[in-house]
């Protein structure tokens, strides 16, 4: 442990304290709700860490069978937070004003799991960095990709990823995919094509959604969802004919009843809000193997419950969700002091102590530009007339109770009624990321970050 007198040159001399994180974010946790402790204290004093035992100790006995592993959904907290009382609670850091973001390129990414997602890079007014929005399911678009760009042919608008349903050869329309259309009418007869009101998409023929069929997008290969049927003519004519509705390619359902479709409930059946998580980039734990944090595992994570929520939610059209991948290293600190806290935190320090020795505060980190890109997806608002109250909001999938007020925006432009703990694996019997210092990076979070990192 370091102490005041080995603080290095460059350590920061005044800190503002932490405040403790609201009563309604602690329930359960019965010795953080222990009011009578003082909140976390500036530097110096806080370099001393709290002795704090996180009650579910990983993969140890005394874990609450509520945790072990279940393969469903984790169950989700309603929240709201226009009901926290600013005197008393913590307040994020939230942005001024909202960053102007565009939907630069969209592209589809076939995954090593089997299932597809879309890959759209954004660019934005704030800074200079890529950041990304991961999107699984049918029914999420972006506002900014979709728009017409002056002078833009059809082929620029494939290229950059702004087209419905599916690119093949040959193809010469980004906003109809007759192929796609032909294929849902033979699986769904009594389908209609109209234009789609209130989309950013002009001039494109879409499936209604309350048919449950994707409108505009591939569908994600789950197994509530068959590969699209083909036909050995199909596939022939790909390579050359360009294909169009007065040479449309004859399409036969599959002959074995096994491979159709579900039938599709209906939609107020099924209608949950999405799921989002706002993820912020961490090169060690995604890419580098690290075992000191667990974002690599919560990257993963988000990512399988967003492409097989269709196993509780048989509706193609309402699964999925968003993660939107933030380029903020190290809660905003950058990868090399990132690696510097490292090196503190093997000297002794938490993750806490080493950021305030490197003059960084805990978490640099905002969350204005992930409420943008929510906001291009049409994610979370609640004037969205095209959407019923109950699809309305957001699920964020997230321990950090400041994230959920940060993610809503200044001025509330998204709305988080639901939050999802996401729990490591290791804790609910599964196998996953361990080790002694991911067990301090955990108890970190929760004993002096406020994290809630159990379910309801
Ligand atoms: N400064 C610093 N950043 C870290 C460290 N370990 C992970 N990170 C970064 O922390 C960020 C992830 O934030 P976390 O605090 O783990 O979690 P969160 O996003 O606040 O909350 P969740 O939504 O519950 O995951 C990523 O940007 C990582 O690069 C560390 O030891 N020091």
């Amino acid at each position: 442990m370091t102490t005041e007198n080995e603080l290095p040159s460059h350590a920061s001399p005044v800190i503002a304290p932490q405040p403790r994180p609201s009563a309604q974010y602690l329930s359960g946790w019965s010795d953080l709700e222990n009011t009578s402790q003082p909140p976390t204290p500036g530097i110096p004093n806080n370099l001393i860490s709290p002795a704090y035992t996180p009650p579910l100790t990983p993969s140890l006995p005394g874990t609450p069978s509520g945790l072990h592993h279940s393969k469903h959904e984790p169950k989700s907290i309603p929240v709201d937070t226009s009901l926290d009382d600013p005197g008393t609670t913590k307040q994020p850091r939230l942005v001024q004003k909202l960053p102007k973001v565009e939907c630069l390129v969209r592209a589809r990414i076939p995954t090593t799991s089997g299932a597809e997602m879309f890959l759209h890079l954004y660019q934005n007014d704030s800074d200079n960095k890529e950041h990304l929005a991961i999107v699984f399911g049918n029914n999420i678009r972006s506002r900014s990709l979709d728009e017409e760009k002056p002078g833009e042919t059809e082929m620029d608008r494939m290229i950059r990823g702004a087209y419905v349903g599916r690119l093949r050869p040959g193809r010469t329309s980004s906003r109809r995919d007759d192929e796609e259309d032909l294929r849902r009418k033979v699986l769904r007869p009594d389908i209609k094509t109209r234009k789609r009101s209130g989309s950013a998409l002009k001039n494109v023929e879409t499936i209604p959604e309350d048919t449950a069929v994707p409108p505009s997008q591939p569908s994600t290969p789950t197994h509530t969802d068959p590969p699209t049927p083909t036909h050995p003519q199909d596939e022939q004519n790909s390579e050359n004919t360009p294909l169009t509705s007065s040479n449309p390619r004859p399409i036969t359902p599959p002959s074995n009843p096994a491979s159709m479709p579900p039938p599709i409930p209906p939609a107020h059946e099924t209608l949950k809000p999405p799921l989002v998580r706002i993820h912020s980039e961490c090169y060690t734990g995604e890419t580098a193997w690290s075992a000191r944090c667990d974002c690599g595992e919560q990257l993963d994570e988000a990512a399988r419950l967003m492409s097989t929520s269709s196993a509780t939610n048989p509706n193609p059209s309402h699964t999925g969700g968003v993660i939107v991948y933030l380029r903020q290293e190290g809660r905003g600190i950058g990868l090399a002091s990132k690696l510097k806290a490292y090196n503190l935190q093997d000297l002794g320090n938490d993750t806490v102590e080493a950021n305030l020795l490197l003059r960084h505060p805990a978490d640099a980190r905002t969350y204005g530009l992930a409420t943008a890109i929510l906001q291009d997806l049409g994610l979370g608002t609640d004037s969205d007339e095209s959407k019923s109250e109950g699809e309305r909001g957001i699920r964020l999938l997230t321990n950090n109770p400041d994230k959920v007020r940060a993610v809503e925006g200044p001025g509330r432009e998204v709305r988080v009624v639901e939050r999802v703990a996401m729990v490591p694996l290791a804790w609910r019997g599964m196998k996953g990321v361990h080790g002694e210092e991911l067990t301090r990076y955990l108890e970190t979070k929760i004993g002096r970050m406020g994290h809630m990192i159990h379910e309801a």
